[in-house]
């Protein structure tokens, strides 16, 4: 178990240098992307299934609350949090529509909406920013694998290179957790 557990990490870390290899300004501009848009008073939603549910709401929870600096709040929500919400659109249209009826809701022009989905193809994640590209609202994809379906539809799209999702999902946190920063000193710092 040693050995795989020391595969693993490894495979951790080749993930990370790929990241830093490829997506570092891509990284970069979708925090600028953050920044202008917090700075024109718009907002910031945030989508995915299953781990990047939790992803999706620990980057909302970031920009409500705070990473490291004490300032204001940032409007953000996560659309994955209301279960009376998810259980009554699963129910009534369908578990594609879950997302895309909450952009319909909440999404105006110029608002950021991010899309977590490691296959690069979950259809309830891509029925939501294709919509909220009609709407007028910056789309970001924080994707896997070959960027998939979503990748068109995101006018940024941050692919983590690996085919591994529990190794694209913890690309997916680290890029995060550096968006949250960046966006934190460009606005506070
Ligand atoms: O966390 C994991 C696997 O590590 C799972 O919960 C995973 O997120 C779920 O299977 C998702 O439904 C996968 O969706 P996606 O990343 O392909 O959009
Ligand atoms: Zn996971």
């Amino acid at each position: 178990m040693i050995a795989e557990t020391t595969r693993q990490l490894r495979a951790h870390r080749e993930v990370i240098e790929a990241i830093e290899r490829d997506l570092a300004a891509p990284v970069a501009a979708v925090a600028e992307l953050l920044i202008e848009a917090f700075r024109a008073g718009k907002k910031l939603l945030v989508m995915g299934n299953g781990g990047s549910a939790a992803d999706a709401q620990h980057f909302v929870a970031e920009m409500v609350g705070r990473f490291k600096l004490e300032r204001r709040g940032l409007p953000a929500v996560a659309l994955t949090t209301d279960s009376s919400i998810l259980t009554a659109l699963g129910n009534d249209y369908g578990f594609d529509l879950i997302f895309r009826r909450q952009v319909e809701a909440l999404a105006a022009p110029g608002d950021v909406v991010v899309g977590i989905s490691t296959s690069g193809s979950s259809k309830n994640v891509a029925a939501a920013l294709l919509l909220a590209r009609e709407l007028g609202c910056r789309t970001v994809g924080l994707l896997g694998r070959d960027g998939g379906t979503i990748r068109e539809l995101a006018d940024f799209a941050l692919t983590v290179p690996s085919n591994d999702t529990p190794r694209i999902q913890e690309g997916h946190i680290t890029i995060i957790h550096i968006l949250c920063d960046l966006v934190e000193k460009g606005l506070f710092a």
